[in-house]
């Protein structure tokens, strides 16, 4: 079979299921493995918390989402892209689509999150299924790095020197609707500390 060009490889991830299989430095894992809310994790390692969104509209679904959200083609979709701060450092990346298909009826929060943590409507919604994780290492050529990168030195903050970003991501589903969240974690998240196991 004929490979992918090069420039494709490059802009594309190889999602697995194992985190093991990304080889990532052992601080990473504990992050990438978070079973709960994200959010709530990073309450407890900060003293402040802060969902800094960058933009929420529509977009052309990236190439290696269309058959993870259970799209024909590459179609467009809502996309919300958010930095995640802690102490005001931005250590998270995210970056939610829902297909344009989608109802209020099927996610009634979405459109309105503003700076409100999307996790706040996830968990703890009976009628949320959450999906297994997946993992993966993003090279830098990958769009969701380069956005990453790009987010950053938009606030004033040095992009990473680091080749390759991790990143995990997780479908939602809720009545009709699909949802794909993908956390890209900034090495800035390894210097957090766990400050309060009871923090809310
Ligand atoms: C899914 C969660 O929501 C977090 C908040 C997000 C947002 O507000 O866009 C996106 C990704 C998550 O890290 C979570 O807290 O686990």
């Amino acid at each position: 079979m004929k490979a992918p060009p090069r420039s494709a490889s490059l802009r594309q991830a190889q999602w697995q299921p194992h985190v093991l299989a990304l080889n990532a430095p052992s601080a990473y894992v504990p992050w990438l493995m978070e079973g709960g809310s994200l959010t709530m994790r990073l309450k407890a390692h900060s003293d402040s918390f802060r969902v800094q969104c960058l933009h929420q509209r529509t977009a052309v679904c990236l190439s290696d989402e269309t058959a993870a959200i259970e799209l024909h083609h590459r179609g467009r979709v809502w996309e919300r892209e958010v930095l995640l701060r802690c102490d005001n450092t931005p250590v998270v990346y995210a970056h939610t689509v829902v297909p344009m298909s989608a109802t209020a009826t099927d996610w009634p929060l979405f459109s309105a999150l503003g700076e409100r943590s999307l996790g706040t409507t996830l968990f703890g919604d009976p009628l949320v299924q959450r999906g297994v994780l997946e993992f993966a290492r993003l090279r830098k050529g990958h769009p969701l790095a380069l956005r990453a990168r790009a987010a950053l030195i938009a606030n004033g903050v040095p992009a990473p020197d680091t080749r390759i970003l991790y990143a995990r991501r997780c479908l939602y589903r809720r009545r009709q609707g699909t949802l794909l969240v993908t956390e890209v974690f900034l090495p800035s998240v390894l210097e957090l500390i766990k400050t309060n196991t009871n923090k809310r």
